[in-house]
């Protein structure tokens, strides 16, 4: 059962928060779209869906989608209700693609050029409301901005020497952050980032800050502090870190049993309580005989 949506709050400008669900997950399991997997017992685009349907600041939502999952999202948005789900449409061969679809859908709907735009992974399910309205403070200050988490390891930057990597720079710790989601432009600047870079057909990157940062290079980029809950699903191994989060989210221990313990319901202290007893109970037995 979804949360109900926040009542949208008066505002100068949309706040659109564009949920990119049309990749294919081949590094998960291309036959099990990854978007589509329960974590906690919600679809994990749900979860995404979900966390801006709850953000009051949030007054529209985009969905993106590729043909294989369109009908189970429709589905889902349909018996969900999510009353900011604006349109679900199709998405392109790689992220950029899917991006470019969004605004182009954005520009052709006539938002104004001020519009704050959200891109966000469906595949980051936990997405914090600490970092969605950070998000949208920071366009306050910034035309761009980035949820990141500050790495804890230090950071490699490497080249090619033959068939090996070697390392070619090590920046510093201090100022090296992991590239999470949502990243949050105005909407003319994000759209004129995309139309520069569209002239550029050898041109792949995997976030859209890439995008600003390599064709407008004197936009600064504002870091938005992120979370290490914050997890993008990329392969299976991924699900069981992903379930630890859903259940703490939820409020219930490792083995999905409410932490909320009702009358009549087993606390699971107890019976590993009772459990360990009997264990004792029967070895002091078998030591007496
Ligand atoms: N053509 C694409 C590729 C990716 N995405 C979305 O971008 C997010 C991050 O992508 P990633 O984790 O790489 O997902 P996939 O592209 O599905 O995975 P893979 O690279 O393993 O195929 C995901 O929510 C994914 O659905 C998208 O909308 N359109
Ligand atoms: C946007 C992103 O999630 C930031 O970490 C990431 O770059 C997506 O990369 P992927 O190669 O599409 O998984």
């Amino acid at each position: 059962m979804a949360k109900p949506a926040s009542e949208p709050i008066a505002q100068h400008v949309p706040v659109v928060a564009v949920v990119l669900a049309a990749g294919f997950g081949t590094r998960f399991d291309p036959d099990n779209p990854k978007q589509l997997v329960a974590v906690g017992g919600k679809p994990i685009v749900c979860w995404s869906i979900e966390a801006f349907e709850q953000c009051a600041r949030v007054s529209d939502i985009v969905v993106v989608v590729n043909p294989k999952v369109r009908g189970e999202v429709e589905s889902l948005i349909d018996e969900a209700g999510y009353a900011k789900v604006r349109v679900v449409i199709d998405g392109g061969s790689e992220r950029v693609d899917s991006t470019a679809a969004a605004l182009d859908t954005l520009a052709a709907a006539g938002i104004p050029d001020d519009a704050k735009i959200l891109i966000h992974d469906a595949v980051r399910p936990f997405v914090a409301q600490s970092a969605i309205d950070g998000s949208i403070d920071a366009l306050d200050q910034f035309k761009a901005a980035t949820v990141a988490f500050a790495s804890t390891d230090t950071v490699l930057l490497t080249e090619d020497l033959g068939d090996r990597k070697v390392v070619k720079s090590v920046p510093d710790r201090p100022n090296t952050y992991r590239a999470q989601t949502p990243q949050s432009f105005r909407f003319a600047t994000i759209r004129h980032a995309y139309d520069l870079a569209s002239a550029d057909p050898d041109f792949h990157p995997t976030d859209d800050t890439r995008v600003v940062v390599d064709y407008l290079p004197d936009e600064p980029v504002a870091i938005v502090s992120g979370a290490e809950t914050n997890l993008k699903i990329t392969t299976l191994a991924d699900i069981p870190t992903a379930e630890r989060i859903a259940e703490q989210l939820l409020g219930r221990d490792a083995h999905g049993v409410s932490g909320v313990v009702g009358r009549g319901a087993v606390d699971p202290k107890e019976e590993a309580r009772a459990r360990m007893h009997a264990l004792l109970a029967q070895a002091a037995g078998q030591m007496r005989r």
